[in-house]
């Protein structure tokens, strides 16, 4: 995509007067169009053109659809052209190279010397069939219209068809024969392209670097599950982001097909097959001596790709690392000239990016991988879990582009005010994508610039996205082991009925069950919904934060180590920043689901209950209930917990408590809680150019930032949550009073007092008293007016 020209309203004003002489015939469709980009430039084109063209859409049909073709055959002319043509080449040199050398593969003689891969390993997949990957209707695992070839449309899509199937069986053969592929001396040696998190074949900077090379690229896919996993409890790849895997990757390698090339899966060889055992054994079979790959960032599959790239260097290989799964390459972003001083939030996150600015970055499955391999019951019958998940998401990269579209044609002028709302689709939804590299974060944030509104907290998502990679790459525990020292000791409850009941949906509590029956029926939840059910885990069930984190991580799409254990650790209390809320189970509604439409929809049986009570049931009378035929503790669960506010207390005090115990982990000054530093931070803190120094031995402790109503439980320990001013719950849209005012009140109040008793001390009349009624502060008891927003807004 070029830049925009930033021709801006001119320019679209411009191009609105041309379409009047397209309308009245002094001017040709194409001619509009060319003049359109040459006006508006090509970015503001492609994000414009048709919102100039919409008004035709009635008056104008035939006109309309016209212009919408040129625009259509433009951009997809030119995004694939490039790589279109370049693939050919290489699949043409590829395929020349197969048909070429003087050992033919039919040859077992030579087949026999090298040390073949297991042919059960293999495969380039289009003998499998394909599953449709936007198969929004039927949930059916059908097979997919796009890639079945006996049902085209027209004689030139059978002949399509015809050409397709011809190159697929050359694919197929191409893959097969790839991985035992005699090397000719005299072809060029193929570059492997290494897919891993990067599955796009738009802003990929490994596939323009394989191009690059200017040999026969072979794109392949290696599926080595235990590698993926840290080396505590990380559930990298939980079912639900296997499952997108299985779907995922099918649609890769149909994006590759159309362009002229394939994609080979690999299953890392079971037991002790490595994935560097298996590129081994491919470069040996193909002859590549080049890999091309986007790097990953968790710390350990970062250290099997340095153990990787040093073993293939040796053996002469030459291996290209690029970068493009984060804006920022997280090891390269430094505290240096910034500090530590409120490390862990988004803004201290900024500014190292800012004073370090570094290098900018630029069908089912083939069964052998198993991804998705669903349970069977005794019966022998299915149990498709997956089949929600599978009738909510398109798979593929277009998936990805036409969500992207969707929101920024939409969703994104309500981002700002709206985000929290669970009741409408208000947040971009483009999570797994991310995640999958099916969209780079840089092409996301250059789309996201040019939106008219520019929405910067939609912006300051993507930083929180590098924030979770870089808090990962400075503590790699984090997925498992509570950052803050003293939390780790924190009572927790082992209440495993609780735990199911929260992971089914079944709490009795209407917003957390639907949030949580969304997350198991369709892989997803939007933040603020995550926030609630992850409040009720921590605070109201006390339930230690790595259960949640583990559920999370086998449910959702987006499921993704850094990011779920950064906001985990943070929402469980112990993370390097501290959320500053608590959301209620009930009031939350209030602002997110005000009407009760999102609980309806994941709740039926409640659907007839009164927008009022639909959240508490267990107010209505029972004559209420009988007439929306909901029986508790039958039709739906009764509540797991009554006692909230105790709970809220109680979970106060146990941190109170391990805050005391371990009181060498709170500053005295500041009242914050300390946490070691990593040896990286230590040695930006003090200059040194060296981390081994300041690991070995010494330790430094950093002060983190810490929640206001715990500071204020450690002075009074045995106070009610409801009595700390700083409780931290928010209820709906009455948001509570910020930690600043709350101070400022408290400094208020104790200047008064000091004066009230000097003057009585020394005598003094006392100040009359200001006239007139006190403004008071809104409870929960309140009457609510719905205000989308509101408190929203401060959530990340
Ligand atoms: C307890 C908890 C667990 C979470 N686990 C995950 C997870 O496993 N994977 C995941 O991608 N997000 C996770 N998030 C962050 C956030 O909830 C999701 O990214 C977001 O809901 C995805 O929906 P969206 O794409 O519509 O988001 P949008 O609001 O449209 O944001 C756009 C993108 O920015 C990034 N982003 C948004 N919020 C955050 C955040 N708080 N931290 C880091 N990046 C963010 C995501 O990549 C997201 O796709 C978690 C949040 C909480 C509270």
């Amino acid at each position: 995509m070029s830049p925009s020209t930033g021709s801006g309203e001119n320019g679209v004003s411009v191009v609105r007067k041309m379409l009047r002489e397209v309308l009245v015939g002094h001017e040709d469709p194409e001619g509009f169009f060319a003049m359109c980009v040459s006006v508006l430039g090509h970015h503001d084109t492609w994000s414009q053109f048709l919102t100039i063209i919409r008004p035709l859409s009635t008056a104008h049909v035939a006109l309309h659809c016209r212009l919408t073709a040129i625009y259509d055959e433009y951009f997809t002319h030119i995004e694939d052209d490039e790589l279109h043509v370049a693939m050919t080449l290489s699949l043409l040199e590829s395929e020349k190279a197969i048909k070429s050398p003087p050992n033919s593969c039919k040859d077992s003689s030579s087949h026999s010397q090298r040390p073949a891969l297991k042919p059960e390993n293999i495969s380039a997949g289009p003998n499998q069939p394909l599953q449709k990957g936007n198969d929004k209707g039927s949930g059916q695992s059908s097979p997919s219209p796009k890639n079945d070839d006996t049902h085209p449309d027209s004689a030139v899509d059978q002949e399509k068809a015809k050409c397709s199937r011809k190159r697929r069986q050359k694919c197929k053969v191409a893959g097969q024969q790839v991985v035992g592929l005699p090397v000719s001396p005299s072809s060029q040696p193929p570059v492997l392209l290494w897919f891993r998190r990067d599955l796009r074949l738009c802003d990929n900077p490994a596939i323009i670097g394989a191009l690059e090379v200017g040999a026969p690229v072979l794109p392949v896919f290696i599926w080595a599950p235990d590698e993926e996993e840290g080396p505590g409890t990380t559930v990298a790849v939980g079912g639900a982001c296997k499952f997108w895997l299985h779907q995922a990757l099918p649609c890769l390698r149909t994006s590759l097909e159309r362009i002229g090339s394939s994609l080979v899966f690999l299953r890392a060889g079971s037991p002790s097959g490595s994935s560097l055992q298996t590129l081994r054994q491919l470069l040996q079979e193909t002859g590549a001596r080049t890999v091309v790959a986007n790097a990953l960032y968790e710390p350990w599959l970062k250290e099997r790709d340095d153990e990787i790239l040093s073993a293939l260097s040796k053996d002469g290989v030459d291996v290209r690392v690029h970068h493009s799964y984060c804006l920022r390459d997280p090891f390269s972003v430094s505290t240096v000239g910034v500090g530590l001083r409120g490390i862990g939030s988004v803004s201290h996150f900024m500014s190292c990016c800012k004073q370090n600015p570094g290098a900018p970055l630029g069908t089912p499955l083939d069964p052998p991988l198993e991804l998705a391999k669903m349970p069977r019951r005794k019966d022998g019958s299915i149990i498709d879990w997956a089949a929600n998940i599978r009738k909510s998401w398109d798979f593929s990269e277009e998936g990805a582009h036409a969500q992207l579209e969707g929101f920024l044609q939409d969703g994104v002028y309500r981002y700002e005010k709206e985000s929290g709302r669970a009741d409408s689709p208000n947040t971009s939804g483009l999570s797994p994508y991310l995640h999958f590299g099916q969209l780079s974060p840089r092409w996301l944030l250059w789309d996201a610039k040019g939106a008219k509104c520019r929405p910067p907290k939609f912006q300051r998502k993507l930083a929180w996205r590098d924030l979770a990679y870089w808090q990962l790459t400075l503590f790699p525990d984090l997925p498992w082991e509570s950052l803050r020292p003293p939390y780790k000791a924190l009572r927790w409850s082992s209440d495993r009925s609780h735990l199911k009941a929260w992971q089914r949906g079944r709490t009795g509590f209407p917003l957390v069950d639907a949030a949580m029956r969304q997350l198991w029926l369709s892989g997803w939840m939007n933040n603020y919904m995550r926030h609630v059910v992850a409040s009720f885990l921590i605070a109201y069930l006390h339930l230690p934060w790595q259960e949640g984190y583990c559920w999370f991580q086998d449910t959702l799409v987006d499921a993704d180590v850094a990011i779920d254990a950064m906001m985990w650790q943070n929402g469980g209390m112990c993370g390097l920043d501290h959320w500053n809320f608590v959301m209620h189970p009930v009031d939350a509604a209030l602002t997110c689901d005000p009407c009760g439409t999102f609980v309806r929809q994941w709740c039926p049986e409640l659907a007839e209950l009164p927008d009022e009570l639909i959240h508490k049931p267990w107010k209505c009378p029972a004559s209420m209930l009988r007439r929306a035929g909901v029986v508790l503790g039958e039709t739906y669960p009764k509540r797991i917990i009554t006692d909230l506010e105790e709970r809220r207390t109680q979970s106060l005090k146990d941190v109170a408590q391990v805050r005391q115990q371990f009181g060498q982990y709170v500053d005295k000054s500041s009242g914050c809680d300390l946490v070691p530093m990593p040896p990286r931070l230590v040695s930006e803190a003090l200059g040194l150019s060296n981390g081994d120094a300041v690991s070995r031995g010494k330790w430094f402790l950093l002060p983190l930032i810490t929640r206001m109503e715990f500071k204020h439980q450690l002075e009074e320990p045995d106070s009610e949550a409801a009595s700390n001013p700083y409780n931290a719950v928010l209820k709906g849209y009455v948001s509570r009073k910020r930690d600043e005012t709350i101070r400022a009140e408290r400094g208020a109040q104790r200047r008064e007092r000091m004066d009230t008793n000097y003057r009585r001390m020394e005598g003094l009349t006392q100040p009359r008293q200001p006239k007139g009624r006190a403004r008071r502060t809104p409870t929960a008891k309140d009457k609510f007016s719905v205000v989308p927003g509101g408190v929203v807004n401060s959530l990340r």
